[in-house]
């Protein structure tokens, strides 16, 4: 976040002279915006930045206790420079918070310079995931860095103190967020692709209960796990899940790409649509694929609880992602703002873009009846996508209608803040379907592959129907009738994957030591490495624990002479 924040901030100048230090590590840089009282209300940051017109520098200053920032990654034992997000204060006014770049320790001996006060916040969630980060808490004491030092490419403060904007709107900043969500969104889809391979593998070794082909005293082979219908509904709409993700991250990629021509050529008119879409799809990725984890865990059984499963690990240090970078549900409610100002924007005759060009055949979609009538119906990828749209837009407008009853929008937002994260989910779910449609619609090579990928996208969207289904039948986008027909699909789309399970996990072409997971490994040989495992457990190196004599040899004779008296 760093070096993203000096790109989207700083000007050409700034950058000139800071990027290529950063870039090869001459300094080591943090991103130190949330403090111990706020995170999520980034207006409420209490550290100031007063700039003092007799020596032309800014003295940065943490007020209170709350005002101490706390989480930075890197900052507490690592970093030598932060971009600190800080209160402009010049000429007695205060300007709003305004990023600023400070050296925190000395290059020479890595002391912490006068005045700052920085160290390590302590351990955090699992034995060993993000403790390997030095998550830090900074204080500055009247700390004075040069003027030049203020991100100045969004606005600036003069020589003589005057607090000047530029003519560059303040969302460009949103650029190295959007870098860095749509960052996220791949890493949701790599959690939760790993989750599913260990999980799938695993499925197809392990085996309980009796089977078809035993004999009439229950014995022979048992049941593959994989073969339970109860098993392959979880797990199959996770694999699903971990490739819709995989899509929309890579379209996602694509569309930062495009958002930054289109910025180096001052076209600023799709950044508010791409904020809100990379802010939804990073909420809707991270809940599920932290969500898909712990299914996954619970898939193996037992096992799955053991940490040479690989699978605690990966939740531990995953599960962060729902937090940082915007807490999930702030996001869904940001979003959901962008959605409601693009709905009233419709009476003006304002025409929605790209992902919520939907939002622009209201008429359409609220009239439009789902025309399934017998499950093969829905292997209708048209079909599908209008019963998300016309759930998604029906919601949208039932929050708008709503919000008109309060007496001032924020009120009216306050009240309905559950039901606008809920419709928020619904679009973003929209586009999700909507770029593994487009997927579908490209070139695929392999023979067979595109009906797979068909096969899964079609389980993807079954089963969102199935799990919200409240919603779909409330806004009347299917019938229960439909409803039911969509559960009689997916029981026949999971019997066509099953098959090719195996083949679609090792499709992702992770290596043993990536996947970190006895119960993963590409040759299932799962029960000899899970023992192997358990004999390289340090409690294993003496036969007698170290403690014996201390603790469990006075207890066991006390036990003895309680008894023989
Ligand atoms: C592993 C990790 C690494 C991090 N790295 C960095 C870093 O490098 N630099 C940095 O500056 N920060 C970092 N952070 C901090 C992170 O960005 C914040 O924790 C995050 O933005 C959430 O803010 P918060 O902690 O204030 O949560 P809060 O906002 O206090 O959230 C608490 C609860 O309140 C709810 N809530 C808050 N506001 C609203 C609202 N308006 N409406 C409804 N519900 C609301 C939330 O949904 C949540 O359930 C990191 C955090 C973690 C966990």
């Amino acid at each position: 976040m760093f070096v993203p924040a000096i790109k989207g901030s700083a000007t050409e100048e700034q950058q000139n002279k800071w990027l290529p230090l950063a870039n090869t590590m001459q300094i080591i840089g943090t991103y130190a915006q949330t403090e111990l009282g706020h995170g999520s209300n980034v207006r409420g940051l209490e550290t100031t930045a007063t700039f003092d017109p007799v020596t032309d520098e800014f003295i940065i200053h943490s007020p209170t206790l709350t005002s101490s920032k706390w989480w930075p990654g890197g900052l507490g034992k690592v970093a030598t420079h932060a971009v600190v997000y800080a209160q402009l204060i010049t000429d007695g006014k205060e300007y709003g918070v305004n990023g600023f770049l400070v050296q925190i320790r000395s290059l020479e001996d890595h002391f912490p310079l006068p005045g700052i006060t920085v160290g390590d916040i302590g351990m955090k969630f699992g034995s060993g995931a993000f403790n390997s980060m030095d998550n830090g808490v900074l204080r500055f004491d009247r700390v004075r860095i040069p003027r030049n030092q203020m991100l100045m490419r969004v606005s600036k403060v003069t020589r003589e103190g005057k607090y000047v904007e530029s003519n560059i709107p303040k969302q460009i900043i949103y650029g190295a967020m959007v870098y860095v969500r749509q960052k996220i969104v791949a890493d949701a889809s790599i959690a939760l692709s790993r989750a599913v391979c260990i999980a799938t593998r695993y499925s197809a070794i392990r085996r309980q209960f009796g089977s078809p082909q035993n004999d009439q005293n229950g014995n022979g082979i048992e049941t593959q796990v994989i073969d339970y219908k109860t098993q392959q509904s979880r797990l199959f709409s996770l694999l699903a899940s971990a490739y819709a993700f995989r899509f929309v991250g890579e379209w996602l990629k694509w569309l930062y790409t495009d958002l930054i021509q289109k910025l180096e050529g001052h076209d600023f008119s799709t950044l508010p649509e791409v904020h809100a879409c990379t802010a939804g799809l990073k909420s809707l990725t991270t809940s599920a694929a932290a969500d898909g984890i712990e299914e996954s865990r619970k898939l193996c059984g037992g096992h799955g609880y053991l940490s040479s499963s690989g699978l605690p690990e990966l939740y531990a240090t995953f599960v962060p992602a729902c937090t940082y970078e915007g807490d999930n549900v702030v996001l869904l409610l940001q979003v959901s703002r962008f959605l409601m100002k693009t709905i009233s924007q419709l009476q003006s005759g304002k025409k929605p873009t790209g992902t919520t060009a939907y939002i622009g055949h209201v008429e359409h979609l609220i009239q439009c009846h789902c025309k399934v009538k017998k499950a093969e119906d829905w292997l209708n990828l048209s079909v599908i996508l209008e019963a998300f749209e016309a759930r998604a837009i029906i919601l949208l407008i039932a929050c708008a209608e709503n919000l008109t009853k309060f007496a001032n929008p924020l009120q009216g937002f306050s009240e309905l803040s559950s039901d606008l994260a809920e419709a928020a989910v619904a679009h973003c779910q929209v586009i999700v379907v909507s770029k593994f449609i487009e997927k579908l619609q490209q070139n695929i090579e392999g023979n067979g592959v595109k009906q797979q990928l068909e096969t899964l996208c079609y389980i993807y969207s079954l089963n969102l129907i199935h799990k919200h289904l409240g919603d779909f039948l409330s806004t009347r986008s299917i019938t229960p009738k439909q409803a039911s027909l969509a559960s009689d699909q997916l029981r026949s789309l999971y019997a066509k994957v099953r098959p090719n399970a195996i083949a679609l996990v090792d499709a992702f072409n992770y290596t043993d030591h990536f996947l970190g997971s006895v119960l993963g490994s590409y040759d299932g040989n799962v029960y000899p490495k899970l023992y192997e495992e358990a004999w390289k457990e340090p409690l294993n190196e003496s036969v007698v624990p170290d403690g014996y004599h201390e603790y469990i040899r006075p207890v066991l004779t006390q036990q003895l002479q309680n008894a023989r008296l």
